[in-house]
């Protein structure tokens, strides 16, 4: 099953260049409303900085991420991966960790900040630096052996009031560009809400209704349990008490404001997790933290690809063979240019000189051409 993950990216590759939309493929989306926490979640599952966050509206395109294992002992033996993912970029010698974007192929990102500020411009380059949104998605891919092999989708949190170069809508245009990600039946969404906000007014969970009513394909992520108000804990909402989720309510704490700033490395960040949840709900701290996350997720997504997988496989089929039909509607291949070229000179020679000849199949009977029409020509109008 876990080759079947990095096929699934490659494909996902070929639709986002081609723009095909009739096909879609498995993958996890990331929702939520703004500042809820959910970038830091995905780059505590990746495990290194390189996202942009902080205050306010900070995802303003959706970002496509292929999170891709790289085995650190395939490296040191062939000095070349050997995941079937790996051959599409060549791997950096003294790196084991590095990040590819679809629209800056040729290079490859070992340094992680660098990624962030390529985030940052890309999304600059389409949205304008004053908070404006767009649909278009940035792929980034990150080859890494540390990471779990899943694709993800980081898209703008949802917001209310419009500031900056938002237009009036932007509620609304928000919800949309969520919903085309998460209508798709092949997603997974992972609905991000914050431990300090009331569970049960959660927007994440609500927009996730709307495209899972069975909830189905929906895993519930609460963050900022650190934050909670003292003398309250978030028991009854992590055990489905406040409102049950089928695939399940996973608590994670993620680094503040105060961390990012401080470079505080994600390692630490994760122990310290671990310690607070063996602290503050140690009958569950090993259903919850973002170990667990990644492992649940990873689970999810192949047994979601089994499903899927009959289907997609049909389509696949189906479309292969009508365009295999359309390419044998232009004949067979060419292969000496020179010796077509001269092929259709001649017909179209011969086609000319049976026309003038009238000796040509298709021969007009309503009205006088080829040779016939020059011999009238020339008697009736310039013989007179
Ligand atoms: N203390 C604490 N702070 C957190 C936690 N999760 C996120 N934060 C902080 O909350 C702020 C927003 O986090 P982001 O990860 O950027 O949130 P986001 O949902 O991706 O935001 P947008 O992309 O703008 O919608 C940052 O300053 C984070 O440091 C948490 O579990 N605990």
């Amino acid at each position: 099953m876990d080759a079947l993950i990095p096929v699934l990216n490659k494909l996902q590759d070929v639709f986002n260049t081609v723009g095909h939309e009739s096909i879609h493929l498995p993958q996890i989306v990331v929702v939520g409303t703004q500042s809820s926490g959910k970038s830091s979640v995905l780059e505590n599952l990746v495990g290194r900085d390189f996202l942009p966050r902080g205050t306010g509206i900070v995802t303003r395109r959706p970002l496509i991420l292929q999170l891709i294992h790289t085995p650190k002992e395939t490296k040191e033996i062939n000095g070349h991966a050997n995941g079937s993912e790996n051959n599409d970029s060549s791997m950096p010698k003294d790196a084991e960790e590095w990040g590819v974007f679809l629209h800056v192929k040729n290079k490859i990102f070992t340094d992680f900040d660098e990624i962030r500020e390529e985030i940052e411009r890309e999304t600059e380059r389409l949205t304008g630096s004053n908070k404006g949104v767009s649909q278009e998605p940035i792929v980034l891919k990150i080859y890494s052996p540390r990471v779990v092999t899943l694709t993800l989708v980081d898209l703008p949190g949802l917001t209310k009031v419009p500031v900056g170069d938002q237009p009036q809508d932007i509620e609304q245009q928000i919800k949309e560009m969520i919903m085309t990600y998460i209508s798709n039946p092949n997603s997974i969404i992972l609905a991000v809400s914050s431990a300090n906000t009331d569970f049960s007014t959660s927007e994440a969970l609500k927009l996730s209704r709307d495209a899972d009513p069975d909830g189905r394909r929906t895993l519930a992520v609460v963050t900022k349990l650190d934050l909670m108000d003292h003398g309250t804990d978030a028991y009854d909402v992590l055990c489905g008490r406040v409102i049950p989720v089928k695939l399940g309510i996973i608590g994670v704490i993620n680094r503040s404001q105060l961390d990012i700033k401080n470079k505080k490395p994600i390692e630490e960040s994760l122990k310290d997790e671990a310690t607070f949840l063996q602290k503050h709900y140690p009958s569950i701290a090993g259903r919850n933290g973002t170990s667990y996350l990644a492992r649940t997720l990873n689970r999810l997504l192949m047994h979601h690809i089994r499903d899927c997988l009959p289907s997609l496989k049909t389509r696949i089929n189906v479309m292969a063979s009508q365009f295999s039909s359309l390419v044998n509607s232009f004949g067979e291949p060419v292969e000496d240019k020179g010796k077509l070229l001269l092929q259709i000179i001649t017909k179209f020679a011969t086609a000319y000189c049976a026309t003038i000849e009238g000796t040509a199949k298709n021969i007009e009977t309503n009205e006088l051409c080829g040779g016939a029409r020059i011999c009238y020509i020339f008697h009736e109008t310039f013989g007179k």
